[in-house]
């Protein structure tokens, strides 16, 4: 899919997709503290799950710092990940989590802090979830879909996720 539209794909909320089978994900990837070392870590992690392509990795400001409020750019990279098991999305986000503990990811106590370490966030972007046999859609086995609480999507999202469509992947 040359021409993957977002705005023309369903949106749906996390928590109406949690049971759902999935065969393929795209992820964005952030860290804003030792980049270098964390991101080799969770490909690493992700590549033990199935086939994946990468978008170029990009540092970026961060998107929620002001000139009051200057915070540490991130380094940003989106990933295409096409599970060698299909998974539910409940279970793909208890893995995902694991893995940013993995690379060492405070969570309570950054909270209260205005400016967090943010050693690895893994967001999930999309979605390919498998469609019934007695779908509408009759030649399709499975389609993509927008997680609506990361819509719409950030620029370093969509420049990454552009760059993973031209180079193929995306539904092809
Ligand atoms: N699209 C999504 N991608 C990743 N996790 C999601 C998504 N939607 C809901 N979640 C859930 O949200 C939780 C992550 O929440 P968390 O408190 O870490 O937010 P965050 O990563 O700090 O948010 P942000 O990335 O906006 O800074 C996970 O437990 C996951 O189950
Ligand atoms: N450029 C950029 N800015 C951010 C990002 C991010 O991934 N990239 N993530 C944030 C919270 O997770 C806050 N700000």
């Amino acid at each position: 899919m040359a021409d993957l539209n977002f705005e023309k794909l369903e949106k749906r909320a996390p928590e109406a997709l949690q049971a759902q089978t999935l065969t393929a994900v795209v992820l964005a990837l952030g860290s804003n503290y030792h980049a270098e070392t964390y991101l080799p870590i969770v490909r690493e992690h992700l590549a033990a799950l199935g086939e994946m392509q990468l978008s170029s990795a990009f540092q970026n400001p961060d998107f929620t710092a002001t000139l009051a409020l200057p915070k540490p750019d991130y380094t940003n990279q989106c990933v295409y990940l096409s599970l060698k098991s299909s998974t539910t999305l409940q279970k793909l986000q208890q893995v995902l989590k694991q893995f940013e503990c993995d690379c060492h990811r405070q969570r309570s106590t950054e909270r209260s802090l205005p400016i967090k370490k943010v050693t690895m966030d893994i967001d999930i972007l999309l979605v390919n979830v498998g469609l019934s046999k007695n779908s509408l859609s009759k030649n399709e086995t499975s389609k993509w879909v927008v997680m609506s609480d990361r819509y719409p999507f950030k620029a370093h999202e969509k420049t990454g996720i552009e760059e993973l469509i031209t180079t193929g992947f995306l539904g092809s």
